[in-house]
């Protein structure tokens, strides 16, 4: 892993962020200050409910904070629009999400190679990558083979088979090879070895290193399997970080339990 001290920048930046998901509900994620640098691997943990998906959601620029500001690389996403947002994610954040979202009518190879469909930036570095003068679109298929071979995907992948009838594992495989290819800054991740067991596990964690290792992407990594957290570079723990959260004790007693144990 890369230094932070390298790179002074950090490609995530936040500052007095706030967050409700509408207009008269709760704040339900308050950050005063959280810095990710360039190539660091970041452990979110938290318990139900701490805000971790919305934190991600926000990275992602899939919404916006009311208050604060969340910079990626530099650009704030509170000042872009929600196409801006789109634009840019497409670009530059890779997002493996907790229910796949793969494409049931597209192949395996074309639900990994899709980032390149939205975005020339991803596209061009897949070529540069492979050193491919041929055909882009075999270049392409090369890279998400290449992934998906360290995986274990390739032989369905060749085979062709149909994302449908996959089991829930190499769905997340699948969901994994996209968000890496063309190499985004930052790979997001929600509870991706969810549906994995531990053998496969540990190979899609040795994937993810070394990808994040070789273009020095930042990896944001939600898990409630603590036994992957010392792997992490860092823990964020949103319980700690998001003040939003009641402190512990603030629950509604509205049965009155405490005052009875008490007498
Ligand atoms: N789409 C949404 N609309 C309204 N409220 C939401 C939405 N998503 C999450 N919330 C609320 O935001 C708060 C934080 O939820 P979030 O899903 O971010 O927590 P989490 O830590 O990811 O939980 P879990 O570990 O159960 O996935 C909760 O109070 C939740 O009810």
């Amino acid at each position: 892993m890369s230094n932070p001290a390298d790179d002074p920048a950090a490609v995530i930046a936040i500052r007095d962020l706030a967050f409700r998901w509408r207009r008269g509900t709760p704040i339900v994620l308050t950050i005063d200050h959280l810095e990710i640098a360039r190539g660091e691997r970041v452990f979110i943990e938290g318990p139900s409910g701490s805000g971790k998906t919305t934190l991600l959601s926000l990275l992602a620029g899939v919404v916006k904070a009311e208050q604060g500001s969340l910079s990626i690389l530099g650009q704030p996403l509170e000042r872009m629009g929600a196409v801006k947002r789109d634009h840019f994610r497409a670009d530059h954040v890779g997002y493996v999400f907790q229910m796949f979202n793969l494409i049931p009518y597209l192949s395996l190879v074309e639900n990994v190679t899709l980032p390149c469909r939205f975005s020339r930036l991803r596209r061009a570095r897949v070529l540069e990558r492979t050193g491919c003068s041929g055909r882009s679109a075999r270049c392409l298929e090369e890279e998400a083979l290449r992934l998906l071979d360290h995986l274990d995907m390739a032989e369905p992948a060749r085979s062709k088979r149909p994302v449908t009838e996959l089991s829930v594992g190499q769905q997340q495989r699948v969901a994994a090879a996209r968000a890496l290819m063309g190499s985004p800054e930052i790979l997001i991740a929600d509870e991706p070895t969810s549906a994995l067991d531990s053998d496969r596990r540990e190979a899609f964690i040795r994937l993810l290193f070394r990808e994040c290792a070789e273009t020095r992407m930042s990896l944001i990594f939600v898990s409630h399997d603590a036994a992957l957290e010392p792997l992490f570079d860092r823990t964020v723990r949103l319980a700690e970080v998001n003040r939003a959260l009641k402190p512990p004790g603030a629950v509604c007693d509205v049965f009155g339990w405490d005052r009875l144990q008490s007498t």
